[in-house]
């Protein structure tokens, strides 16, 4: 019998509705993974085995009585960020410490009520602010990829990097993400999974710490198109406790797997290029376009001519709103308090120790674009920026563009600690490169494993909808993924 971990979500779904296993199995065989492979990896930062089998206890029931719900006996890890009724949730920050919420995120409840498993809560950069995951207050955590003959340690990519390294080794069946510029879909390009960031608005942003409002939103990490589906669809939905999230129904995004894509049109945009970016990524976005075209898609040149600015624009408007939501971590009322000679000085002192150096870049970088005298500058400048942006899409869609195919990053994973990233954040800026257009516009983005390199690292395709049409996305990247095959790292921890 194969190895339960190695079951995806619809496979795991029909052996738990057969009966052919228990959720109890599934689970126990999920901790086992977890206790031997964690030490090397370091995806979860909390492990819950006692919830996590109470969990799947009343899932095996549900299903003995003949109720299982869509998800049921379905064991997920949790992103950090995500708030977890009475179960650590710290976003990866200092600051957090020793913080339990009261109450559960929207996302998570939805999961849970579709019968999921909560394994445990998975490691990220700090406050999602990274793209290596190297910013935790919890450390690095190792890509289950490496390079062919090397055992050199790789990045997962971040912010979540925890939740596509546990993805991609099998200590989950899915997870939780969440992404601001990129966070979902890198870090899926980096370990050979898929990773949706549907519509800003689908998933309800209620409960889950809060980075940059206009640009957060929770998706999807999983083995494959059909299972990242499956689980947005339990993930979605309108909630009252989040203004911006939108009242449409949500589609069974199940049944857009396996659809044909004939007729439709797919627009390349020139922009999508950047100096020193390896010829491998040309090939990959090529071998993309030979596919959907193979799959009679019409594929048309575009241009989003406001694309170079995109990067500039979201490192002032993400740094802007970060410093205005973590204006609220001052040691009063819960997490890290560093005792002062007075008020001020406690508030100084608990700052200085709780948040890392990237956060405390960008509160500083936020704080200085939005003080009087320079908020017209920067800020106000960079909202127009975002506006054209925006706007480039929409023409793009308006001329018959059904999506776009993009590459999802500008390389592979790279080295845990690069000299060369590490003394110049601008440098892992780049990373979003392909991305943060896409979270600046609020539109969906998935990204699909598309290959590997000549090092044998996974790379990864993006493709961009229009708002709220997440399941065009999944019949795409679905093409692309039975065209180039599943990845999965061979096993070194
Ligand atoms: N949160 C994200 O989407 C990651 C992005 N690299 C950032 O640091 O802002």
């Amino acid at each position: 019998m194969t190895e339960l971990t190695s079951l995806t979500i619809a496979e795991a779904r029909t052996k738990l509705a057969g009966k052919e296993i228990t959720a109890v199995e599934l689970t126990d065989a999920y901790i086992a993974a977890i206790d031997s492979a964690n030490e090397a990896i370091n995806a979860y930062i909390a492990v819950t085995p006692d919830k996590a089998r109470e969990m799947a206890k009343a899932s095996d029931a549900r299903i003995a009585a003949g109720k299982a719900g869509a998800l049921e006996g379905i064991p997920l890890g949790i992103k950090d960020l995500f708030g977890t009724e009475g179960v650590h949730t710290q976003a990866c920050s200092h600051i957090l410490d020793g913080f339990a919420p009261r109450y559960e995120s929207t996302v998570t409840q939805n999961l849970w009520n579709d019968g999921a498993v909560m394994l445990g809560k998975l490691n990220m950069d700090e406050f999602a602010m990274g793209s290596s995951n190297e910013t935790s207050y919890y450390g690095a955590v190792k890509n289950p990829w490496r390079a062919k003959g090397s055992n050199l340690d790789l990045v997962p990519g971040g912010s979540s990097g925890g939740s596509a390294a546990a993805v991609a080794a099998h200590l989950c069946a899915g997870a939780t993400a969440t992404d601001t510029g990129g966070s979902i879909r890198q870090p899926a390009a980096f370990t050979g999974t898929v990773g949706i960031k549907p519509t800003y608005g689908r998933c309800s942003r209620w409960g889950v710490v809060a980075f940059a409002s206009s640009l957060d939103q929770a998706g999807p990490i999983a083995r494959d198109v059909r299972d990242a589906a499956i689980l947005l669809k339990s993930m979605a939905s309108v909630d009252a406790k989040d203004t911006t999230s939108v009242d449409l129904p949500v589609p069974n995004y199940e049944a857009s797997i396996g659809q044909s894509i004939k007729g439709m049109k797919i627009g390349i945009p020139r922009e999508y290029r950047v100096e020193g970016m390896p010829e491998e990524i040309e090939a990959l976005w090529q071998q993309g376009i030979a596919w959907l075209k193979d799959a009679g898609a019409e594929i048309v040149d575009i241009t989003l001519p406001h694309t170079k600015y995109a990067l500039p624009a979201y490192y002032i408007v993400a740094p802007a709103e970060a410093s205005s939501n973590l204006a609220r971590y001052d040691g009063v009322r819960y997490g890290l308090r560093v005792d002062g000679k007075d008020i001020v000085d406690m508030y100084e002192k608990t700052r200085a120790a709780g948040f890392g150096q990237e956060v405390k870049r960008r509160i500083m970088i936020g704080t200085y674009v939005l003080s009087a005298g320079y908020y017209d500058a920067y800020y106000l400048r960079a909202q127009k920026v975002r506006t054209l942006i925006k706007r480039d899409f929409e023409l793009a869609f308006h001329a018959g563009v059904d999506a776009i195919l993009t590459p999802a990053t500008p390389s592979s994973a790279f080295g845990i600690a690069d000299e060369d990233l590490a003394s110049d954040p601008v440098k892992m800026y780049l990373n979003d490169i392909f991305t943060v257009t896409v979270n600046m516009a609020g539109l969906p983005g998935i990204a699909v494993p598309g290959g590997v390199d000549h090092k044998g690292l996974p790379l990864g395709l993006q493709l961009i909808g229009k708002p709220f049409e997440e399941e065009t996305l999944f019949k795409t990247a679905h093409v692309i993924e039975q065209a180039a095959g599943r990845f999965t790292p061979t096993k070194w921890w």
